[in-house]
Order: C-alpha cells, then structure tokens, then sequence
C-alpha cells in the first residue's frame, strides 16, 4: 500500500535529517554554530546539558542548559539524553526529545559534539551525517584555545591533549571542514546540513 509505505520511508529517514558538527576544543565550533544561529533559523540548534560552570559571556538556555551533577544523574537514569559524555571534567549531553520532535516534523537538526557523543549517534541514529571542523595547523589550535581566554593554563594543556586524539578521529566523518574563514564554514556547512535531507 503506497500511503504505509510512504509513512514507513519517512519515520525510517528522519535521522537523515541529522547534521552531527564535531572537532577539537578550540577549533571555532562554537563560533559557527553561533553564525548559523544568527544567520540561518531554519535550522534547529540542539542545547545541550552541562555540567560545566558558565562563562561569562554565556547565558543558560542559549549555548547551554547548565545543571548539576545529581540533574545530570537523573536525565541519564530516565532515559532522556539522546547520548552524553565525559569531556575535561566535566558532561555534556543531548536533550533526546526536542530533537526527535524536530526531525519528526521535518526541521534539519545540528548537534555540536565531542568525538565520543558523535559515535554513540553514529550507532543510534545512522542517517546523520557527520561533519569534522578541522583547524588550518596545529599551531593555530594552540592559538585559539589560548586566545580565547576562557580556561586557566592547566585546562587549556588538557584540552589540547584531548585534540590530538580528536584530530586523529577526522577519517570517521563524512566531511571535513577546515575553519580558515569563518563565513566560508558557515556557508558549506548550511549546504551539508541542507543536502542530507531527504
Ligand atoms: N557528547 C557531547 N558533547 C558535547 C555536548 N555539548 C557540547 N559538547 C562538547 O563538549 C566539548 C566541550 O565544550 P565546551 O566546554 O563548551 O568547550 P568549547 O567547545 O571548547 O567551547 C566540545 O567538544 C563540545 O562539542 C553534548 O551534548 N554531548
Ligand atoms: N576562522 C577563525 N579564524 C580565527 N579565529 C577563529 C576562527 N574561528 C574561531 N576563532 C576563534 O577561536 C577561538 C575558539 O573558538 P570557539 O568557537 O570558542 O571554539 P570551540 O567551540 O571549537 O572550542 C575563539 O576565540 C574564536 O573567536
């Protein structure tokens, strides 16, 4: 019957819906999820959960849902994180139904997320796509953890620790990013969010 299976194609593709953005701390995600956010509503941003204290320029409810530990026990016990991590001390996690409930509708979705979480997503949700945002070198990693100022001397070593291993992860994604110009990434990555649809 044409009509099931239409409705059957369409809950089977919704995960394809799904843009999952990850790469290593300090890369500049934040900054092109924040220029998609002002220059492109039409796509969904997920906030995810965190444990980690907010900076100053952060408000809860925008780049974060920041919560406690016992919250963030709580959510994972219920069921409710699409996937979660541990990252430099601190979790993160994707909030399941608001992004179910976008996709269902037909709303592209992107998630900004560590390497760990975008494996558990490639698992659940093997329609999304995932993209990797790369930095020009090395050297200029370094500088923009540095530069931005946001973490002491201890965790900005850490972090970069965590990179390499990051960066070694590039050949599981589908794409590769190199942020050089900001608006540049912000473009093609609309057009990867937009040409996974189905
Ligand atoms: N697994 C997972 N990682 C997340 C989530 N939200 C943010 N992250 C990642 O957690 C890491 C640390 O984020 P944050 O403390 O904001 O630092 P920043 O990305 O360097 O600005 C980054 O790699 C984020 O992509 C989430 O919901 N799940
Ligand atoms: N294309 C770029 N060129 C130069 N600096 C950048 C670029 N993208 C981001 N930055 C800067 O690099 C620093 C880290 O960016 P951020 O978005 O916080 O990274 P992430 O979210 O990946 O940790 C910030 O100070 C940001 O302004």
């Amino acid at each position: 019957m044409p009509i099931q299976s239409g409705t059957e194609n369409r809950s089977a593709d919704t995960s394809k819906r799904l843009t999952v953005l990850s790469g290593p701390s300090g890369v500049g995600k934040s900054t092109i999820v924040q220029e998609i956010r002002q220059h492109h509503p039409e796509v969904w941003l997920s906030v995810s959960m965190t444990t980690r204290a907010p900076r100053p320029s952060e408000t809860d409810g925008v780049e974060y849902h920041f919560t406690t530990e016992d919250d963030f026990d709580r959510m994972i016990a219920d069921g409710e994180l699409l996937e979660w991590a541990g990252f430099s001390g601190n979790r993160y996690g994707t909030p399941r139904r608001p992004v179910v409930e976008r996709l269902t509708a037909g709303i592209p979705v992107l998630l900004e997320i560590d390497l760990q979480g975008a494996r558990q997503v490639r698992k659940t949700m093997p329609g999304a796509f995932h993209v990797f945002l790369a930095p020009p070198s090395w050297e200029e990693l370094e500088r923009r953890l540095t530069g931005r100022g946001t973490e002491p001397a201890e965790v900005v070593q850490r972090r970069l620790a965590t990179a390499r291993e990051e960066l070694a992860a590039e050949k599981e994604f589908d794409a590769t990013l190199v942020n050089t110009s900001v608006q540049d990434v912000r473009d093609e990555l609309l057009t990867l969010i937009l040409a996974s649809r189905v």
